[in-house]
C-alpha cells in the first residue's frame, strides 16, 4: 500500500497541474511562459447549465430536510391545544423525526453505494412525499408520529445522498459551491416552514395540517424531475457501466471534452478496485486504512462540532431570547421564529459566496471563531442577566404548595420549568412581582392568579416563562444576531460540503452515512440536554459550555481540515495521506489559485510553472534526470524560501515557493522511489 502511496504522491502532484499538464506537453512551452489561454483553464470554463439544474433538484431534498426538522414548532403550538398533547408527546414528535434520520443516514450508506444517488434521491422524495400525506390526514397522535418518523427516514437519506450527488457531478472550480447551495436550501426549507407556520397559526383549526403535508409540494417537484435527470457519472463507472457514465459526463459537461476527467475517474477507480478488493464491511475498511480512516475523523469532527456549538439550541431558544430583548407579545413568537430562520438562510448565502473565494479551510475557522466568541458574549449576556435579576416582592398564596414559591429572584424562578414570573412595570422599574406556577396546558399564562388570564390589555400584569426581563437583554441579542452571522456561512455549510468531497470513491457513501449520522445523533443528544443543562449549569452555563465546545471545535479544524478547494475529487483523497493533525498545510493561501505545469520529454530538463489565477507565473527550470539534482533545485528553493522574509518577497510569492517546495518534495520522492 505504501509503494502506491508514493505514487499517489505524484498522481497528487501531477493532477495538481491537474488539466493543463497534457494541454502544456501539447503546446511545448508556451503553456509555461505564455499567458493563460482559455484552453490552458479548461477546469475553469464556464459550466453548463445543466449542472446548476441538477444541483437544483437535488438540493430540494437539503430543502424537505429544513422544511420538516422547521415546521414542527409551529405545528405544536396548534397540535397540542387541538389533541391535548401531553409534554411527552410533543417531545416524541419532535425528536423522533430526528432520531429517524439518524438511523436512517447510517444505514443509507448501503443502499446509496448498491442502488445509486439518484435512485436514493428518488427513493428520498416518495418516502417525503408519503410522509407528507400522512401527516396531513392523520386523525390521531399515533398516525402523526407515524408521519413524522417517515419524514425522518426521507431526511437522513437525503442528508446523506443529496451532497454526494451534487459534488459528483459538478466541475471542481464550482463543487463548492454548489454543495453549499444544498445548505442553502436547507435553511431555506427552515425559513419558509417559519413563514408557513406564521401565515397558517391564524386558522383556528386544522392549520397544522396544511403546514405539515405542503412537504408534499417540494418532493413531488423533485420526483418528477429526477425521473429525467441522470444518475452520478463517477458511480456509473465504478459499477463498469462505462458507456452509460461517458454519455451522462458529456451531457453534464456540455462543449468542454470530457477525456481527462474521464479518464481521470477511470483510473482512479481502477487503483481502487485493487486497493479495496480486500473485502469486508466498508466501514472495516475505511478503518483499518490510514487516509480514509484520518478522513473519517475529519468528517465526523466536523459533523459533530456543528451540533455540539448549539445551532439548534441557539434556533429553538430564538423566540425566548427575542422575548428577553424586549418583544413582549407572546403571540409574536412564531414570526420571530422566521426573523431567525430568515437571519440563517441570509448568513449561509454569505457561505455560498464565500466557498470558492476564500476555500473551505479559512471559511470553517474564521466561522467557528466568531461563533465562540458570539457564544461568549450570549453567555455574558446571560450572566449580567442573572446577576441582574429582579426580586420576587410577591408571595401570593400558594394551596398547591408548589417549588415556585420558594424562589427569591426571578432567575430561580425561569429555571424551573414549572414555574413563571408575574410582575408589573412602570418604565424601566419593575413592581409587584411573583413567581407563580405555569398552566400546564399553555405555558402562556400562570395556572392560577393575576396572570392566569393574559390579555393585551396594558393594565394587566405581564407573565414572563423561560426568561426574565431585565436591562441587559441587549447583549444577549447582540450575541444571538452575531451567532447566526458567524455560523452560517462556515459551521452551518462546510460539515456538508467537505464531507462530500473527502472520500475516495469506494468509501464515499459510507463516509457519508457515518459522518451525517454523528450529526444527527449529536443534534438529538444536544437538544435533548440543553433544558437540562440550563437548569443544571443556568443559562450563562450552558452558553459557556458551547463555548468552550466551539473553541475544541475550533483547535480540531485548525490542526486536522485540508483544503479540497479546487482539486479534482481523485486527487483530495491524497491530502490525507500524511499525519491527521497537519494544520493544512497543502492548502493554497490567499485567494490565489496555482497552478502547476510539468513540462519535459524523459530523458531531458524538466520545467516547472506556477501560474496563478491571475495568470501570474512563476517558472523554474530543473534540468535533471536524476536525484541529485533533483534534491539540489529543492535545496535551492529551500534557500530561496528561508531567504523571503530576507528579500521583502510579498506573500503571493511566498506562497507560490511554498507550493513549489511541497511538490518538489514529493517529487523528490517520487525519484528516490524509483
Ligand atoms: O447545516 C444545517 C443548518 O445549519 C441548520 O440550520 C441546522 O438546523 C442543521 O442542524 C444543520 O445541519
Amino acid at each position: 500500500m505504501s509503494s502506491r502511496y508514493d505514487e499517489c504522491s505524484l498522481k497528487h502532484m501531477s493532477s495538481l497541474m491537474g488539466t493543463r499538464q497534457q494541454k502544456a506537453a501539447e503546446d511545448g512551452e508556451r503553456g509555461l511562459i505564455g499567458p493563460p489561454s482559455g484552453d490552458v483553464l479548461h477546469q475553469d470554463a464556464p459550466p453548463t447549465r445543466f449542472v446548476y439544474v441538477l444541483a437544483f433538484f437535488s438540493a430540494l431534498g437539503g430543502f424537505l430536510f429544513g422544511y420538516d426538522t422547521g415546521v414542527v414548532s409551529g405545528a405544536m403550538l396548534l397540535l397540542k391545544r387541538e389533541m391535548s398533547l401531553s409534554a411527552l408527546w410533543q417531545e416524541l414528535l419532535v425528536s423522533s423525526t430526528v432520531g429517524a434520520a439518524a438511523l436512517s443516514a447510517l444505514s443509507g450508506g448501503s443502499l446509496n453505494g448498491r442502488l445509486g444517488r439518484r435512485v436514493c434521491i428518488l427513493v428520498a422524495s416518495c418516502i417525503f412525499s408519503v410522509g407528507g400525506i400522512v401527516l396531513s390526514v392523520a386523525p390521531d397522535k399515533v398516525v402523526l408520529l407515524v408521519g413524522r418518523i417517515i419524514v425522518g427516514l426521507g431526511i437522513g437519506i437525503a442528508s446523506m445522498t443529496v451532497p454526494v450527488y451534487i459534488a459528483e457531478v459538478s466541475p471542481p472550480h464550482l463543487r463548492g459551491q454548489l454543495v453549499t447551495i444544498n445548505s442553502l436550501f436547507i435553511t431555506g426549507g427552515q425559513f419558509i416552514a417559519s413563514v408557513v407556520d406564521g401565515a397558517f397559526s391564524y386558522l383556528r383549526r386544522d392549520g397544522w395540517r396544511y403546514m405539515l403535508g405542503l412537504s408534499v409540494v417540494p418532493a413531488v417537484v423533485q420526483f418528477i424531475g429526477f425521473i429525467f435527470l441522470p444518475e452520478s457519472p463517477r458511480w456509473l463507472l465504478q459499477k463498469g457501466r462505462t458507456q452509460e457514465a461517458r454519455q451522462v459526463l458529456s451531457r453534464i459537461r456540455g462543449d468542454q471534452s470530457i477525456e481527462e476527467e474521464y479518464d481521470t475517474i477511470r483510473t482512479s477507480i481502477e487503483e481502487e478496485a485493487t486497493e479495496a478488493s480486500g473485502g469486508g464491511l466498508v466501514v472495516w475498511r475505511i478503518l483499518s486504512y490510514a487516509p480514509t480512516r484520518r478522513a473519517l475523523i475529519v468528517g465526523c469532527g466536523l459533523q459533530m462540532f456543528q451540533q455540539l456549538s448549539g445551532i439548534n439550541t441557539v434556533m429553538y431558544y430564538s423566540a425566548t431570547i427575542l422575548q428577553m430583548a424586549g418583544v413582549r407579545d407572546v403571540k409574536r413568537a412564531i414570526w420571530l421564529a422566521a426573523a431567525t430562520s430568515a437571519t440563517n438562510f441570509v448568513f449561509t448565502l454569505v457561505g455560498v459566496w464565500l466557498v470558492e473565494r476564500v476555500g473551505r479551510r479559512k471559511l470553517t475557522l474564521g466561522s467557528l471563531l466568531g461563533t465562540a466568541l458570539s457564544l461568549a458574549l450570549l453567555a455574558i449576556g446571560f450572566l449580567l442577566s442573572a446577576q441582574n435579576s429582579p426580586p420576587v416582592t410577591l408571595h401570593p398564596v400558594d394551596a398547591q404548595n408548589s417549588t415556585c414559591r420558594l424562589y427569591g429572584s426571578c432567575e430561580g424562578c425561569m429555571l424551573d420549568p414549572n414555574c413563571g414570573f408575574c410582575y408589573r412595570e412602570n418604565g424601566s422599574t419593575l413592581y409587584n412581582s411573583s413567581c407563580v406556577p405555569v398552566n400546564a396546558a399553555s405555558t402562556d399564562q400562570a395556572a392560577w392568579g393575576r396572570c392566569s388570564n393574559q390579555t393585551e390589555a396594558a393594565h394587566s400584569p405581564a407573565w414572563a416563562y423561560n426568561y426574565c426581563p431585565t436591562s441587559y437583554s441587549w447583549v444577549v441579542l447582540l450575541g444571538l444576531i452575531l451567532y447566526l452571522a458567524f455560523f452560517a456561512p462556515g459551521m452551518g455549510t462546510m460539515p456538508w460540503t467537505v464531507n462530500s468531497e473527502i472520500y475516495p470513491l469506494w468509501a464515499r457513501s459510507t463516509g457519508n452515512a457515518c459522518s451525517a449520522g454523528v450529526n444527527w445523533i449529536c443534534n438529538v443528544l444536544v437538544s435533548l440536554t440543553f433544558l437540562h443543562v440550563a437548569e443544571f449549569l443556568t443559562y450563562y452555563g450552558a452558553f459557556f459550555l458551547y463555548t468552550g465546545l466551539a473553541v475544541l471545535g475550533l483547535l480540531f479544524v485548525l490542526g486536522c481540515l485540508p483544503e479540497t478547494q479546487g482539486l479534482q475529487l481523485e486527487d483530495i483523497e491524497n491530502l490525507f495521506t500524511g499525519p491527521l493533525c497537519s494544520c493544512g498545510a497543502l492548502s493554497p493561501r490567499g485567494r490565489r489559485h496555482v497552478h502547476y505545469i510539468r513540462n519535459g520529454s524523459d530523458p531531458g530538463p524538466e520545467r516547472y510553472g506556477a501560474m496563478d489565477s491571475d495568470g501570474a507565473i512563476t517558472y523554474i527550470t530543473v534540468s535533471t534526470t536524476g536525484k541529485c539534482q533533483v534534491l539540489a533545485a529543492c535545496a535551492s528553493l529551500t534557500l530561496f524560501y528561508i531567504l523571503v522574509p530576507a528579500a521583502q518577497i510579498t506573500m503571493t510569492d511566498a506562497s507560490v515557493c511554498t507550493s513549489h517546495l511541497i511538490l518538489m518534495i514529493c517529487h523528490v520522492c517520487f525519484h528516490l522511489k524509483q
